[in-house]
């Protein structure tokens, strides 16, 4: 059982626009409506391939009643933890190109009675985990070292805990040696305070995190791929997108590729990538299904070409 936490839940909307115009008055061509939150998407994906997930999910209000009806399309097992604030809306603008615009909302605040119920929860929940996976941003009245505390509250089980988020949660949860880390480009150059144009610097950031705490590094790279360094090996793989559609979720999508081929080596990466690049050709956060998949497309570069110069698009 792969077990994942959204801290900071969401209702994603994504609306299709023609070229975007600041200021000016669009009318949207289509809009989908999908639970979200990377911990949530990662269990779609998952339960989407036959793959046993649940869900850890804080949910209040209205829009958290709407949350719950929305996985139930889903063979996830949620375990809900009440909240009184409501769960936020995060919209996504998508552009003919697939250029994606993200608004996302901060959340309600938690209550220290609520973070407690949630870390509690999440502590029995993953009773039978052989993955955990804390994913996403923090809500306004959670400490920065949640995802820290949790990762030092599980060292003595076998559960490997692998970690999705942001600022300065990565950097504390980094420092508490999680198993995994899954940054895209940009939470890569927030990590390690600089800015990383090339492969090369991507290998060398991940490298760092490694000797911080992390075990291993999942780097995310947008239509670069995704770079993979472990305690014995430095990979890098990418896959070709025919009709780029949207890449909200794809980063989640790709870690639920790499936990369901074994969540390591060579193999979960190249799983990773397919998943990743499947997820971009469908519709909002909409997660792949077995046939959506082309692993046989994925490229796994011999050497890492140190010079290569990022898009930086994530
Ligand atoms: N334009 C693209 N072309 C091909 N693959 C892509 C593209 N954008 C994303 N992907 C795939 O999806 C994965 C996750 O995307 P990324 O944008 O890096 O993550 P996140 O959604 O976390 O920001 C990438 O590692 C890559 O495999
Ligand atoms: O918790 P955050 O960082 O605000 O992100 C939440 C958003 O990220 C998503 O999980 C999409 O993730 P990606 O970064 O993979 O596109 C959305 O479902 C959600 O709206």
């Amino acid at each position: 059982m792969i077990v994942t936490v959204t801290a900071n839940p969401s209702i994603d909307r994504t609306v299709e626009v023609g070229a975007l115009v600041r200021g000016g008055l669009h009318r949207a061509t289509a809009v989908h409506i999908q639970p979200g939150g990377k911990g949530i998407n990662v269990a779609r994906a998952l339960v989407c391939n036959g793959v046993k997930a649940r869900a850890v999910v804080p949910a209040g209000g209205a829009e958290g009643e709407q949350l719950i009806g929305l996985l139930s399309d889903y063979s996830i097992d949620v375990v809900r933890v009440p909240t009184l604030g409501p769960v936020r809306m995060n919209v996504s603008v998508i552009e003919p190109d697939a250029t994606v615009t993200k608004l996302n909302e901060p959340g309600a605040r938690l209550t220290d009675d609520e973070t407690t119920a949630l870390a509690d929860a999440v502590i029995s929940a993953s009773h039978n985990a052989s993955s955990l996976v804390l994913a996403g941003s923090l809500p306004p009245g959670v400490r920065g070292d949640f995802y820290a505390d949790l990762i030092i509250r599980l060292s003595d089980r076998d559960t490997r805990v692998v970690v999705d988020t942001s600022g300065p949660a990565l950097r504390a949860a980094v420092a508490a040696g999680p198993a995994l880390i899954k940054p895209n480009h940009h939470e890569l150059e927030e990590a390690v305070g600089r800015a990383l144009p090339t492969l090369g610097h991507v290998v060398e950031a991940a490298r760092e995190l490694r000797s911080l705490g992390a075990g291993a590094v999942l780097a995310s790279l947008g239509g670069d791929g995704a770079v993979l360094v472990d305690a014995e090996n430095t990979w890098h793989a990418e896959a070709p997108v025919v009709q780029a559609r949207s890449s909200v979720g794809a980063g989640d999508a790709m870690l639920a590729g790499f936990l369901a081929a074994g969540g390591s080596g060579r193999e979960a990466l190249v799983s990773a990538v397919a998943w990743g690049a499947a997820a971009v050709s469908l519709p909002g956060s909409t997660m792949p299904r077995p046939d959506d998949l082309q692993p046989h497309l994925v490229e796994v570069h011999p050497g890492i070409s140190t010079d290569r110069a990022l898009r930086g698009d994530t």
